[in-house]
């Protein structure tokens, strides 16, 4: 309808929609302040952005900053539970249209899509169409795990060689979702040769939200096979000092309760990892009244989580005592189902690391007697042959944003802002940037920090020039030589 297309659950919830975005805008000073200091000069204009982040009011705010800045846009989620429907309405609909007349934005997610629908969704957003009506990719990624990112690489390295691997239907250590992707690959080979070539030709950089999506890029560049320029936004500061540790710490408790109401206070919490995000996991449920151990293989992490007050123990020796277990390690198989066969009577196992990889839900399935109900959405108890059972949040998927709604908006403009400016450094510069991996400069993050310290009330202390001198800064910054570890 109205030229855009579009595939969202359910368009009259736009409304509904557009009254949580307005709130969330006061929430937001760091996108508010990028939209008000590049009204005029729209620094995105020409851009077309294919975006892959969790389609939750808060990226409703960053789409519409975007836009406001002259881009042209196409959205999904990068997880198949995290979309909040009435957010991706509302940006369909757009602030001026209505549900019979769409004016918005391109958005392809819906809450509890298959595999199948999240890759097709993935395919839409590099169908944008040219004032002429002609199909063209967008020149712009912004990613969130990597997925938009791996889809495009794959098909140029299956283009090259003209054939997309097949793989045994009985080998497991192929993912179902792997599968999916060669098969979205295979026909559109089929279909054109040289598609993903054509589209990593226009494509002049991609901003990287998260831990994960952070790693493949340096693996890729590692290889040399990074097709454009990349900035890694994960690991601004003012992003995973804040939304990574203090976001979780929000999200996490929220999650846990809205899936189970299971009282936190008096139970033993174990943690893998003690990163940004476990960090923030750890706090939260310690304040909640849990015991928390640690589980860690970095011993500077593990030091950490020792001086807080933590224990550190390896995972087999306590999942025995854990009411609660949480994986927050960016890494894969943490949680085994021989371990999960081992848990207390209705432990909950749950995951905030961004892949579903943490915790073996495919072996889980495959334990000899096991049986599944699901006790609502995102919400499943297993059930073992000798009568325990275990209660597994949103299949091992992001349970801060399957069982809930992410981070809160505050956090969520920090990291947000580091990715509008990222978007408009490598739109505007790329050519003095080469396929490698880079991060913002400190004086940025230090401007993203500036804008949500007064939005706070907090007032900063201005340095006099003696005193600049003396500790060999810049009174206006930057204040941290690059190694400082915040
Ligand atoms: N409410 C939210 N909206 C959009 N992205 C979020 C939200 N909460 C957390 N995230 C992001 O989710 C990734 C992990 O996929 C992070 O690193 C966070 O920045």
């Amino acid at each position: 309808r109205n030229g855009i297309d579009f595939a969202v659950a359910d368009l009259g919830l736009a409304e509904f929609g557009r009254k949580e975005i307005r709130l969330a805008e006061h929430e937001m000073p760091g996108l508010m302040a990028l939209r008000r200091e590049y009204a005029e000069a729209r620094p995105l204009h020409g851009a077309r952005v294919a975006g892959s982040l969790h389609m939750t009011v808060q990226t409703a705010v960053l789409i519409e900053t975007l836009v406001a800045l002259g881009a042209d846009v196409r959205w999904v989620s990068c997880n198949i539970f995290s979309t909040q429907d009435h957010a991706a309405a509302a940006i369909v609909v757009g602030p001026h249209g209505t549900p019979e007349e769409p004016r918005g934005v391109p958005v392809f997610a819906w809450k509890g899509e298959t595999l199948e629908e999240y890759w097709w969704c993935t395919e839409q957003l590099f169908k944008f169409t040219d004032e002429a009506g002609n199909v063209v990719g967008p020149n712009m990624i912004l990613d969130d795990g990597g997925d938009a990112t791996l889809l495009v690489h794959k098909g140029v390295e299956f283009e090259k060689t003209g054939v997309v691997p097949t793989v045994d239907d009985e080998d497991l250590t192929v993912s179902d979702e792997y599968r999916i992707i060669l098969d979205t690959l295979r026909r559109s080979l089929a279909e054109d040769g040289k598609r993903w070539t054509t589209v990593a030709s226009d494509i002049r950089g991609v901003t990287e939200e998260t831990t994960t999506g952070v790693h493949r890029l340096y693996q890729l560049a590692e290889q040399g096979l990074l097709l454009f320029p990349a900035i890694n936004v994960n690991d601004s500061v003012t992003k995973s000092k804040f939304d990574n540790k203090y976001g979780i710490r929000h999200s996490l408790v929220d999650g846990l309760n809205r899936a189970t109401d299971v009282l936190i206070g008096g139970k033993v919490a174990v943690v893998c990892g003690f990163g940004d995000v476990g960090k923030g996991s750890a706090e939260a449920l310690a304040g909640q009244g849990a015991r928390v151990i640690v589980t860690e293989v970095d011993p500077i992490c593990a030091l950490q989580a020792l001086l807080e007050g933590f224990q550190v123990a390896r995972l087999e020796d306590v999942v025995g005592q854990a009411d609660i277990i949480i994986t927050t390690t960016g890494n894969k198989d943490i949680v085994s189902a021989e371990l999960m066969s081992r848990t207390k009577h209705q432990a909950i196992i749950g995951n905030v690391g961004h892949f579903d990889n943490e915790i073996d839900i495919a072996g889980l399935a495959r334990f000899p007697g096991i049986r599944r109900i699901n006790i609502k959405p995102q919400v499943d108890e297993w059930v073992f042959p000798d009568g325990h059972s275990i209660i597994v949040l949103s299949e091992g998927r992001l349970l801060n944003l399957g069982n809930a709604t992410g981070h809160p908006s505050f956090v969520m403009s920090n990291s947000f802002s580091n990715q509008v400016i990222a978007q408009i450094e490598l739109f505007t510069k790329h050519e003095e940037y080469n396929k490698d991996v880079y991060r913002l400069p400190k004086i940025l993050d230090e401007k993203v920090a500036k804008i949500h310290v007064e939005a706070l009330g907090g007032e900063l202390t201005k340095l006099t020039k003696d005193q600049a001198e003396y500790i060999g800064v810049d009174v206006e910054g930057p204040f941290k030589p690059e190694h400082y570890r915040y």
